[in-house]
Formats: C-alpha cells, structure tokens, sequence
C-alpha cells in the first residue's frame, strides 16, 4: 500500500473516504467551551490593528520571571540550542529571483534586518544566530506581517521560510507578553497561546519548536510544542507553566483542547506552514475544525500566515476562507523547485532498481563524495518498502536507517538522529520526511520510487540546495511513472535541467494519454500566482506587482553523461555538503 500522507498520520487524522462535505461554521463546541461563556480567566482578543501592535492586556495567569544563564554561559548555551553559522548562505543564489505580490497596499520589501523593527532581543538572537541578511522571501513576509496584513506566501524549499514567520510572531508575541510585561492573574491549568503554529509531521513541528525557541531566547516568550505519538504527560507539564506560542500537530491540538487543556480563544497570530499539504485531503476536516470551530477568534480578529513551496489553486481557493484581505506572496514561480538542486532522472526498471542503486552508491563511494558527513536521503513509496531496502543496504555495507510512519517516534527520532550526525550518512524515508526538514549536509536526494504528484517531488528534492547551497536530485523513472512524465518535465525543464529525450517522448505520449499529476495551478501551470487573479482577470483587477522581472538566473549546472556518477568538476556537490 501507498505510504500516502495518512502513512504519518497513523492515530492524528481523520482520512476522508471520499470528499468530505465543507462543514458550516460552529457546530461543534468543545468540552471546555460548553454551557460557558467567555472564561473569566481567557483573555479578550481583539482586532489586529494595521501596525499589528494594538495589543490589549490578557488575563493570563502570571508566571515567574525565567532564570536566565549567566551572560558567561550564553555562548556554549546557544551552541547547545543549535545554533548554526547561518553566515554561510550564499545570497547571490538568490539575487535574480523573481517576485510577485498581490492584493491591495502591499508594504514595501526591506533589504536588511536593521531596516525592520523587531525588537532588541529578537534583533539580538538574529544576530546570534549569524544571520547576516534576510533573504527574499524574508524581505517581503517580515514586513508584510509586521504590519498586521494576513499572508499566502510561496518560496521555493530551503529559502528560510520558517525565519519569515516566526520572527514577526516572536517580535508580535514579545510586545505583548514580553519580559517583564506579564499582567498577574491567577494560574489556570488551561493554556492560553497567543500564537499557534501548525504543521503536518512530529518531526516538522519538533523543529520549528526548536526554532522558534532559538530566536525567543532571553525573551521570556514561553514556547512549547504538542504532536502525536510523544507521552502526553510532559507536553501537559509544558502546557501548564504557560505557554504562549504553541507549535503542533493538528491531531493532538485537537485532543488538547477536547480535554480543555488548550484554549484557543486568545489566539493573534496563526501560522500553516505547508499550508497546502495542511488543506489537503487528509487533513482540511481537522485543520478546519481547529480554524473554525474551537473558538479561535475569526479571520480580522486574527492575523493568519499561510506558507508552503506549492500552492495549487484549489488549496489557495479552500484556503481563503481562513484569511482576511491578504496578500499572496511567490518569491520564485509558485510550486517550482530551485536553481540550487541539480536535477537527474534515469530510466531504471523497478526489477533493476536495487542494483542501479548499488552502482551510484559504490560510485558515491569511489569519489571520495562520502566525505564531510555527505547524506543520502533515498525516498520510496511504501513503509514496507522503507525497511526492506534499508536492510537490504545495511546486508551491503552502507550504513543505513529508515524513518516512516509505521516506526514508533522513539525510532523516529533515533532515525533522523543517527543520519543527522552521519553514523548512518543513508537514509530510506516515506514522504513523512519529504516536507520541511532541514537537515544540514543532504548533498544528494534519490527518488527511488517517484511519488505520484510533482508537488510531492518538489518538496522531496528540497531536501537539499538548501540556503543557497547547491545540491543533487536522483530521480529512478520507470513505466509506472508514466503519468508523472508531462509534469516532470515542464519542471526541469524550468529550472533549466538537462532533460534525457526518452523523457521528452514520454511526456509527449502521456499528454495525448491524458497524463496529469500535477494540481490544477491556474491557466499557466507554473507561472500559476494568485488565483484571485484568475478570478478577477475576467473583470479588470488591482491585484499583483512584480519585482526584479525576468527569469529566475540560469542553472550552473553542467549536465554530465548517462552513468557517469564523478558529477563533473565536483563543485555541485562539494558546494552543498562544505
Ligand atoms: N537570513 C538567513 N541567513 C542565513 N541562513 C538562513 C536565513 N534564513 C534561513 N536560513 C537558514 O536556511 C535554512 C532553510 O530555512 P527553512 O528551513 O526556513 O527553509 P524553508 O523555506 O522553510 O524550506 P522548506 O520549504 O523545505 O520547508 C535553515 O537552515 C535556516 O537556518
């Protein structure tokens, strides 16, 4: 069986068997909110002002100043929290990509962080955090939300869009609740976040939480996180200290609040990352209950940021509904993959799969590419599939772990550990790890099993080129991907990708077939913006301006011959993995 997006969701989601019907607005009323009126100790919301810092005072229950290490400690403490040379991004990587915005009294983009007024700590962790320079997607997101407008933001995979969210929401939450700013009220064992982060994996959320505590440190801002499959005990223990961001997973948000454990009522700020992958299928009936049923305040009454790397345009459509005059936001064309990723795809029948996997491993090997921790990141489409080959690899010399949503997240966790620190530099993954991850040091992605949707395959190959870094994709095609040809193509062939002319043949035949795995992104498929502009095209419309024009720079990459596994000058993958 497919290891489709429920293959996480094991115990959190609630798969739809067939489309389930849009629910209308609040029928369900949580325990802690019946027969109740506004608790008396949640706080009031109100609307977000167009600076975004009308904050009223909460009622929220009063809590001790955190003790703070000693400015002596604070070095070894952040190399503690991870922090890592972020000096080393290439910025120039980014210098002709394109951008479009849409919507009415779009704020002006900034070219540095001193430009913007996030707050002396905030400014302080950046800086710490040797973050010299926003880069796009940041320079346009930060203000946008700093000025208190809802944002549908599309950036290419690895361009720092976890940084475009979180600092405005740490910035926001600081001015509210702050260090010493806390208004005393009693303690309540239910939590009152100010700010909610969702996103579809343990794994993605458990990172996020990390940064988002990296950038609160010395803030007194209280973080925690929340999702599936962790002892709920320590997440309640969290929860009870108070808790005024909080990172989670919609599954176990849900059980938070049906056990009147989590209050959504005071709720400013709201941020999906992979908001598409959020809006889809699986999840839309409980991203919408949690949005629109569990008393979070409305759309204006809330300032909501949606981000992902793909948006179709029925995602935005159905995403919409959550947000209030926003504005969309492509840094780079909306769902294409970046410049940074060298992209290769070979024609390997499924019988022969393991031994061509072999050949490009020892070839690996043989270029000395192993070395400075280089990672593999092998994805295939079913979890049965995952620990086969990653057994079948260990039996073959390569040190290998596999991470999929059948594993415990004790395993989970001990997966991604032990292929983040190099003692197993391969790593086989179901699309639980295709979203998100930042994982430093992955210098070359295999798809071993293409999945069946290119959205699926941008984000699985964003697992590298990541920060302006470079990268290398591996893709094994073989009869069955078929319908994927037409789609793969036009990709590739936008990030000016060598592309083999059996695969120009097979998108030809599969676009008489009818072949389609993409979502519907509008009229032109990867020039697809907006779809408020689709909609308002027939009717004249005031939406989008662009910057910087053109084209999204030209690939470095110099394709190299069939089987010919010393990738060229080596610059591609050295530059990635250095
Ligand atoms: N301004 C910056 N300067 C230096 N490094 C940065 C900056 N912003 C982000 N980064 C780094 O870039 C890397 C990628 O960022 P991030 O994970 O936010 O990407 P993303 O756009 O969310 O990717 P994905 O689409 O895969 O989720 C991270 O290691 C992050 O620390």
């Amino acid at each position: 069986m497919a290891a489709s997006w429920a293959d996480e969701m094991v115990g959190e989601v609630v798969v739809a068997a067939s489309a389930p019907p849009r629910p209308t607005r609040p029928s369900y009323i949580p325990p802690a909110l019946r027969n109740k009126p506004l608790s008396a100790d949640a706080p009031e919301y109100s609307p977000i002002s167009s600076t975004g810092r009308d904050f009223i005072g909460s009622s929220r229950s009063h809590r001790s100043r955190i003790p703070e290490p000693s400015p002596f400690e604070i070095v070894e403490k952040l190399s503690e929290l991870g922090f890592s040379d972020g000096a080393g991004i290439n910025f120039d990587a980014y210098d002709d990509i394109p951008v479009e915005t849409s919507g009415t009294d779009v704020p002006q983009p900034v070219n540095t962080f001193a430009e913007i007024d996030l707050g002396d700590a905030l400014n302080e962790n950046i800086k710490r955090c040797k973050y010299v320079k926003p880069t796009p997607v940041q320079r346009y997101a930060i203000p946008i939300s700093l000025a208190g407008r809802d944002l549908m933001a599309c950036a290419q995979t690895g361009s720092g869009k976890t940084a475009a969210f979180c600092f405005p929401i740490i910035s926001g939450v600081f001015r509210h609740c702050g260090l010493n700013q806390r208004p005393p009220v009693r303690k309540s064992r239910m939590a009152y976040p100010i700010a909610l982060i969702l996103s579809p994996t343990r794994e993605l959320s458990s990172q996020i939480h990390e940064e988002v505590k990296k950038f609160s440190y010395m803030t007194g801002i209280k973080v925690a996180v929340a999702y599936g499959g962790a002892p709920m005990y320590h997440q309640l223990r969290d929860l009870e200290k108070g808790v005024d961001i909080l990172v989670a997973t919609p599954g176990r948000l849900v059980d938070l609040i049906e056990r009147a454990r989590v209050s959504l009522q005071a709720i400013k700020y709201l941020a999906l990352d992979e908001a598409d992958r959020m809006l889809d299928m699986g999840f839309e009936p409980q991203i919408r209950k949690i949005v629109e049923q569990l008393g979070m305040p409305p759309p204006g009454m809330r300032q909501t940021m949606l981000f992902s790397a793909t948006f179709p345009n029925e995602i935005q459509r159905l995403a919409s509904d959550f947000l209030s005059n926003y504005i969309f936001l492509a840094v780079g064309r909306v769902g294409s993959s970046t410049d940074l990723i060298s992209q290769r795809v070979e024609y390997v029948r499924d019988i022969d799969k393991r031994s061509h996997l072999m050949d490009l491993l020892h070839a690996q090997q043989a270029n000395g590419i192993y070395v400075k921790q280089a990672l593999t990141l092998v994805f295939v489409e079913t979890k049965r599939g995952a620990d086969s080959l990653e057994h079948w690899l260990c039996m073959n010399g390569f040190p290998a772990t596999a991470i999929h949503g059948d594993r415990t997240q004790p395993e989970r966790e001990q997966a991604l550990r032990s292929f983040k620190s190099g003692v197993t530099p391969i790593m086989v993954a179901t699309d639980v790890a295709a979203r998100g991850l930042d994982i430093p040091h992955v210098g070359h992605v295999i798809n071993f099993d293409l999945p069946k949707d290119i959205d699926d395959y941008v984000h699985r190959i964003g697992r590298t080129g990541r920060a302006g870094k470079s990268g290398l994709a591996t893709a094994f095609f073989s009869d069955g991907n078929q319908p994927l040809a037409k789609s793969l193509l036009e990709l590739m062939q936008e990030a000016n990708q060598e592309v083999p002319d059996w695969l120009l043949c097979c998108a030809q035949r599969s676009s008489h077939g009818g072949g389609k795995a993409r979502r519907s992104s509008g009229g032109e498929r990867f020039g697809g913006h907006d779809y408020r502009r689709d909609v308002s095209s027939r009717g004249g419309s005031q939406y989008s301006h662009s910057y910087n024009g053109g084209s999204s720079g030209g690939a470095s990459y110099q394709p190299q011959p069939p089987q010919n596994y010393s990738f060229g000058n080596g610059t591609i993958i050295a530059s990635g993995w250095d």
